[in-house]
């Protein structure tokens, strides 16, 4: 199995404290992993490290082949925009631009010119086709979270980072943003790795990190949710 991301002996201090302790980690090309952990565990600036989005105190983070220590800010900019999608709890879409321009934005950003039957092609995949002319006002929240993974993936990145990506969607639009996530690797063999606190979302990920005090403090393959709350809540009580 070829690696995507690879973390090793990652490590991030802000001032006095330490956000990541030393972590090792493998990500999978086609595969599908949730960082989960109790607050303050470090999963957010893990995710940031591993994006590119941050740069770690110490060890070292290999995207795509590529070893982002010593990168210039240009550099990394563009493997970001080549290499990564990304997708968050609040949508960050162009209130300004359609669903359709939305979906474009990072080709142009990227110097290529959009073509109308692909930008459609990934609308229709995320269930959208008929929402091609809305502004995101006009759209509900789990339209809208569609939009921005559609526009996650339409420059087919080598991985897509989520944020807590249904933390703002009620319960059955979560399940709709999750599935089309788990289709994006089952039918294109996308790799994602998302943080979230939810259960229910991690066991749609073929495999659960759980993170404490800023160290790997196990992993679950295949789980189900109440086998991944039940491993959350031993966490949550300081047990590894
Ligand atoms: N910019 C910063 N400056 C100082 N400390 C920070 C900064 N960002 C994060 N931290 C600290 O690093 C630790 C890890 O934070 P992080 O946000 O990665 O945790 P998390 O697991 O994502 O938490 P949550 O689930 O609450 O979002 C925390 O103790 C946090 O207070």
């Amino acid at each position: 199995m070829s690696t995507t991301v690879r973390l090793a002996n990652l490590q991030k201090t802000y001032q006095q404290v330490t956000a990541l302790a030393g972590v090792d980690l493998d990500f999978h090309r086609g595969t599908f992993t949730a960082i989960m952990g109790p607050s303050g565990s470090g999963k957010s600036t893990l995710l940031q490290c591993a994006a590119g989005l941050d740069e770690p105190t110490s060890g070292s983070v290999t995207l795509a082949g590529v070893e982002l220590a010593g990168l210039s800010e240009h550099r990394r900019t563009l493997l970001r925009r080549e290499r990564v999608g990304f997708v968050f709890q609040a949508f960050n879409l162009v209130a300004s631009l359609t669903a359709a321009q939305n979906v474009e934005l990072p080709l142009r950003l990227a110097g290529r010119r959009p073509k109308a039957d692909r930008i459609l092609a990934v609308l229709t995949e995320v269930g959208l086709s008929d929402r091609a002319q809305h502004r995101p006002a006009e759209l509900s929240g789990g339209q809208q979270q569609r939009v921005a993974i559609a526009r996650a993936l339409i420059t087919r990145p080598d991985v897509l980072f989520a944020d807590e990506p249904t933390g703002a969607l009620d319960t059955t639009t979560s399940r709709e943003v999750l599935g089309l996530l788990r289709r994006s690797v089952d039918a294109y063999g996308q790799t994602i790795i998302m943080v979230t606190h939810d259960p229910v979302a991690a066991a749609y990920a073929d495999r659960v990190i759980f993170l404490a005090d800023g160290q790997v403090a196990g992993e679950l393959s295949g789980a189900d949710a109440e086998q991944i709350a039940t491993r959350m809540t031993r966490l949550e009580a300081g047990a590894r």
